[in-house]
């Protein structure tokens, strides 16, 4: 059997604790586990044929189960309807022909091979009578205790390189390597502990998932219906997934005649060839996420259902197109009963306002109830809601993450002004499974995927495609970082921009005040009415700070941003403690407590960009301060002040 062995989960009772195997498994599998091994020693031969069968429904297809030395426990299960897949034998248990021989031609046997002589007498068996070998452990481990000497990665290498079947590595693993082991040969990695023992199995096995896949770019699949005009569809998702760093393929749902203008006429092909497709892709590559859209009718949709529940990938976004943009229901009552089943398959369900109606049963007239109709989905599904705000009344277009127990995260911002917004749906649901799939949580992933949309949105008129609603323009982004042309380096862009400026900053420099503070003129009091004003300022600017760090759509501006935050009101704190009290003798004309208009008018503009909600707009108006600030301040530290002219 050709069998995924990359995430191995073997059970431990005593390590899954007050949880349970049962349940431990259930979170393991549905955060990536690809394999599951029942192993047992305390429990009676009829224990673990029970034990079996429970997994067997647990599991409900989503991953392997094979059973730990007890062949017989597995030809038992197998005969009371369980689902399961084979068995690991050990060099002291059954033998493998016997085992091939009772499970037949599709097992999957596994069997433990800790030397060469083993992986010799592999080589000896016929052909296809081992489908993998346990090779450990890979460092000293309490969850067996009578654990043949530790090889370490190297001496896994080694082994491993002898095996004529793939090579499962076990023995005292963590994510931390996984890496290692992937790249010393190993077929999979084998875990009890680092899955069993711990708080959140879900969040461990993606962890574990994540650390499998490596740096690759994630493999997404659109399932979903074609658009010929590009802008929506599976022509959408595919540039979707790939301007957010995947590697998109596409099962087609249904074909349509449609442009920007409107939709034709739609061909549903047979469902059978829709689950043909699937399988073609699932039997040949590894399908990181999936991003659900337009699924025709029921049989479509239960196809899809019955494909994931056989070979579920790590994320499933449901995009559940169910209302037309202008607001008819796309489906028949069996097809929209049928899409709320699929939705308990989904990580994420991104539908619009009025599916979000249709979704929960309730009225979505307003932002308030859209967010208590996500809730509501969200409770009953199980699965996370992003609700779009897009279609609202007004000039603001939120997004907010919502699960069963409220908002996770939201994001406010303006309405970007334009008509080219046809596929937007499509594109952010294809972006969100991108991200996630990269692994970035959910609130990141919308936090990238939002920022993504809105300058893909931005530069969408530029496109020009098409006399109705226009599509947004998903590689605007690569397109403008030159992706497409060699392009001034951002350096070059920068001093570009500093030397266009030069007229601005010659004016700065013949201010009065500039002017006096270079050439030791300045008189204390106008000083220290200066410092109070910018007290008063820095107080207000480390609040947009603490926007631009909300918004930033990496880790990495997040952190540069909450630190320039921090710092903006350390040195407020400072000019109070150092400058701005009584003993210093400042006196109370120039202790204003009221910002000036200048600094009105500046903190008024500082904070319209803040409140955009846009981070691109944000950091445009906030970054002057810091350029401007940094250069006169190194100019007049060096009291190069003829240089001031
Ligand atoms: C995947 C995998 N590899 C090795 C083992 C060890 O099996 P075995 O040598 O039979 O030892 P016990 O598990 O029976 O103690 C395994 N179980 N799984
Ligand atoms: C079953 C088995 N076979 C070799 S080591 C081992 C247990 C590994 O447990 P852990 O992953 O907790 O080290
Ligand atoms: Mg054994």
């Amino acid at each position: 059997m050709n069998a995924d062995l990359s995430l191995y989960l073997v059970t431990d009772a005593a390590l899954c604790g007050d949880r349970g195997v049962v349940a431990t498994v259930r979170e393991a599998v549905a955060g990536g586990v690809a394999i599951v091994q029942l192993r047992d020693k305390d429990a009676s031969d009829a224990q673990t044929v029970d034990l079996l069968v429970e997994l067997s429904h647990a599991i409900a297809g989503r991953a392997l189960l094979v059973v730990n030395d007890r062949l017989q426990a597995a030809v038992d299960a197998r005969s009371r309807g369980a689902r399961v897949d084979g068995v690991h034998l050990g060099q002291s248990d059954a033998s493998v022909r016997a085992a091939r021989e009772a499970l037949g031609p599709d097992a999957l046997i596994g069997l433990t091979a800790n030397t060469p002589a083993h992986l010799d007498a592999v080589r000896a068996l016929p052909p296809g009578t081992v489908d993998y070998v346990g090779i450990g452990v890979i460092r000293p481990t309490s969850t067996k205790p009578d654990h043949p000497p530790a090889l370490g990665v190297a001496g896994f290498r080694t082994l491993a390189a002898l095996s004529p079947v793939p090579a499962v590595a076990i023995g005292g693993i963590g994510i931390d390597d996984v890496t290692a082991l992937r790249e010393a040969g190993a077929a999979g990695v084998a875990v009890v502990s680092a899955l069993c023992a711990v708080e959140d199995p879900h969040a461990a096995a993606r962890a574990f998932r994540r650390a499998w896949r490596g740096q690759r770019p994630p493999r997404v699949l659109s399932i979903a219906g074609s658009d010929p005009s590009g802008g929506a569809g599976i022509q959408a998702d595919l540039k979707a997934i790939a301007a957010n760093g995947g590697y998109g393929m596409a099962a087609i749902t249904a074909l349509t005649a449609q442009n920007t203008r409107g939709v034709r006429g739609v061909h549903v092909p047979p469902a059978d060839f829709l689950r043909a497709q699937l399988d073609a892709v699932a039997d040949d590559i590894e399908i990181d996420a999936v991003k659900i859209g337009m699924l025709a009718d029921a049989e479509v949709i239960r196809t899809v259902g019955d494909w994931l529940a056989a070979r579920r990938p790590d994320t499933v976004v449901l995009d559940p197109v169910m209302v037309s943009t202008s607001g008819d229901r796309l489906l028949d009552s069996d097809a929209e009963a049928a899409l709320l089943d699929l939705a308990s398959h989904a990580d994420l369900l991104t539908p619009n306002l009025d599916e979000l109606a249709v979704l929960s049963g309730c009225r979505v007239g307003d932002w308030p109830e859209a967010l208590a109709a996500a809730q509501q989905v969200a409770a009953r599904t199980g699965a996370l809601v992003l609700a779009k705000g897009g279609h609202l009344a007004g000039d603001q277009t939120p997004d907010a993450l919502v699960g069963a127990d409220g908002v996770i995260v939201e994001h406010r911002g303006a309405r970007i002004d334009t008509t080219s917004t046809h596929g937007t749906g499509c594109s952010l649901s294809s972006a969100l499974a991108t991200l996630s799939a990269r692994g970035k949580d959910w609130p990141e992933a919308v936090a990238g995927a939002r920022e993504w949309l809105r300058e893909s949105l931005r530069a969408a008129g530029t496109l020009d495609v098409g006399r109705g609603n226009g599509p947004v323009s998903h590689l605007a982004g690569l397109w403008q970082r030159g992706a497409l042309e060699t392009r001034p380096s951002p350096d070059d862009v920068r001093d570009a921009w500093w030397v266009s400026i030069a007229e601005v900053r010659a004016d700065i420099d013949a201010l009065p005040f500039i002017r006096a503070l270079a050439d030791g003129t300045l008189g204390r009091d106008r000083f220290l009415g200066y410092l109070a004003q910018d007290a008063l300022y820095l107080r207000e600017y480390a609040r947009v700070l603490a926007e631009a760090a909300r918004l930033a759509p990496s880790t990495q501006e997040q952190a540069f941003w909450a630190q320039s935050a921090q710092g903006a009101i350390a040195g407020e704190l400072e000019l109070h403690a150092s400058w701005l009290t009584p003993d210093t003798g400042t006196s109370a004309t120039t202790f204003s407590a009221e910002p000036s208009a200048v600094n009105t008018a500046y903190l008024d503009h500082l904070r319209a960009a803040a409140f955009s909600g846009d981070h691109a707009v944000l950091i445009a108006a906030a970054l002057p301060c810091f350029w401007l600030y940094t250069d006169l301040g190194v100019r007049l530290h060096a009291g190069s002040s003829g240089s001031m002219r």
